[in-house]
């Protein structure tokens, strides 16, 4: 990966934060999409089944069929300067990097491009000495966060920490809470509020994983700041992938059911989700907006906080005080 160009006091600086996003592909082609499903898919951390089922499985039959479909959906919302997902992570660590001077900002990728392991090769060819990783999920998972966790292991030459997760930070709430406000001011109230979280499968959660938890957790405290009662919102998770169990109420059934009650107006926002992608713009501002105005309803959907300025200042917060821990 090659740095972007930075003021001498941040290239030099000792001491670097790494914001990890998941990744997405280079290029909204089939090929493209299937070079980075293959290593997402292909990550033990993210489907945990027997290798000798599982990767015959995932390059003979599932990627040759997922990649040409899924293609055309990166295509309808691929932007000038790439996928959205890549976009808004690389504009949100230069935010970033505005706010914490002296320290040096890079984002990276957990699979695909700029790779976690070559951002974390070059810092140390740098001479910086101490990395702080921050994942960008808000909610801690087994699945997404420890995959990070991983590659930061095999790092060597370095002192490396992570922030575990950040779901009910004061500031990342405030900034949540913010955006839906502004959204209301503009949009008017909604009906109903719905966090729709990306899903996980249940057996997941069964094992321990703490992600569903976080995600309870931070809904409500976002209902709170803005001052909801229990009525006025719903924790959803969204983007089954496979046969088995994945948590539920799915986003899709809670919103045919608020359509069917006769809520005209519906608010969603993702608040698992950092930067918008695939998942958010294709998947909900799209898709379920369809479906939702199909049932003589209108979804709303509140962007990701992407590279706002209240998501740069929330973050910079976090790792300044993970930094000023660090002795
Ligand atoms: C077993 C499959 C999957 C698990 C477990 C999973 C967990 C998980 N994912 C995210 C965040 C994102 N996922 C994205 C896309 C995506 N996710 C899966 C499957 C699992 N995710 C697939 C197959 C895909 C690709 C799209 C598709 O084929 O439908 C994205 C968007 C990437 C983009 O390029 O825009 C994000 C972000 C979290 C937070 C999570 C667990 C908590
Ligand atoms: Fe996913
Ligand atoms: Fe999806």
């Amino acid at each position: 990966m090659i740095p972007s160009p930075l003021p001498s006091s941040d290239r030099h600086s000792d001491t670097a934060v790494v914001l990890v996003n998941l990744g997405t592909p280079d290029a909204p082609t089939a090929p493209a999409v299937r070079r980075y499903l293959g290593e997402f898919l292909g990550d033990r951390r993210v489907v945990s089944l027997p290798r000798w089922f599982w990767l015959p499985l995932l390059h003979g039959v599932i990627l040759p069929l997922r990649a040409p479909k899924v293609a055309p959906k990166y295509a309808s919302i691929w932007m000038p300067d790439g996928s959205p997902l890549a976009v808004y992570t690389r504009r949100l660590a230069e935010a970033v990097q505005g706010e914490l001077p002296g320290v040096r900002v890079v984002d990276a990728m957990r699979y695909g491009a700029p790779s976690l392991a070559d951002a974390l090769e070059q810092l140390r060819a740098d001479g910086v000495a101490r990395v702080l990783a921050l994942p960008l999920y808000p909610q801690y998972s087994t699945t997404t966060t420890a995959a990070v966790g991983d590659v930061l292991a095999r790092a060597t030459g370095c002192q490396v920490r992570m922030v575990e997760d950040y779901h009910v930070d004061p500031g990342w709430v405030d900034a949540i809470a913010g955006s839906i406000r502004s959204h209301r001011s503009v949009h008017g109230a909604g009906g109903h509020l719905v966090f729709s979280f990306h899903g996980l499968p249940q057996r997941v959660v069964d094992a321990g994983d703490p992600y569903q938890r976080q995600c309870q957790a931070g809904a409500q405290a976002i209902a709170t700041a803005l001052g909801l009662d229990d009525g006025d919102w719903t924790v959803s998770y969204q983007s089954r992938f496979g046969r088995e169990r994945w948590l539920e109420p799915a986003t899709a059934t809670t919103l045919t059911a608020l359509a069917g009650r006769g809520v005209q107006d519906i608010d969603i926002i993702a608040p698992g989700f950092a930067a918008d992608c695939l998942e958010t713009l294709e998947e909900i501002a799209m898709m379920l907006a369809e479906d939702v105005a199909a049932l003589g309803s209108r979804l709303r959907y509140i962007p990701c906080l992407n590279d706002s300025p209240a998501h740069a200042l929330a973050l910079a917060a976090i790792a300044r005080r993970e930094l000023a821990g660090w002795v």
